[in-house]
């Protein structure tokens, strides 16, 4: 039997994150968490590329570009918090949906560090308060799945 499993080690890795700046106060949480993780695991910075968007909705678009690029994994990083009406519902499917999309065609993995909460009390906790960051989360999914990826190129 032979099992395959990624390992948590960044050092030969090259990092994009895809960041939205609405909710800024939260998604700027999210990258913190994303950087700690990234350089606990010896991924150098000069190995991180950073790119912004306006809105979540607008990440996979940037994603997109970025797939054929020579990263080794991708983060997307945004928080969708639910107002009066039905955009909640389109911005944070549509994120979603365009993530999970481009991970089917992608040769590297995107992983997925967007909050989609009911509140702003929900969004403070998973941004680092109480319920765990999402950006560390998704970071150490990344290098997870980089490295597992690698295994299965040789
Ligand atoms: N309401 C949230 C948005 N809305 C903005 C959209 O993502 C998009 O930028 C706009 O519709 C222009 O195309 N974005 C978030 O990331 N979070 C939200 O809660
Ligand atoms: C998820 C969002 O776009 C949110 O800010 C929209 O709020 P609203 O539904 O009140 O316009």
């Amino acid at each position: 039997m032979k099992i395959f499993e990624g390992i948590f080690d960044g050092k030969d890795l090259k990092i994009a994150i895809v960041i939205s700046r609405f909710n800024s106060f939260f998604s700027e949480r999210l990258l913190e968490g994303a950087l700690d993780a990234l350089k606990r695991h010896n991924v150098k910075e000069s190995n991180i590329d950073i790119f912004k968007t306006p809105g979540s909705f607008e990440i996979p678009f940037i994603t997109k570009k970025l797939i054929n690029k020579n990263y080794d994994a991708i983060i997307a990083l945004g928080v969708v918090i639910r107002g009066e009406t039905y955009h909640f519902e389109v911005v944070a499917n549509e994120v979603s949906k365009g993530i999970a999309h481009l991970n089917l065609i992608s040769d590297i993995p995107i992983t997925f560090g967007i909050i989609t909460s009911e509140t702003l009390e929900q969004s403070m906790d998973r941004s680092g308060a109480k319920a765990g960051n999402k950006g560390f989360e998704a970071a150490m999914a990344a290098l997870e799945m980089a490295n597992l990826n690698k295994q299965l190129k040789v």
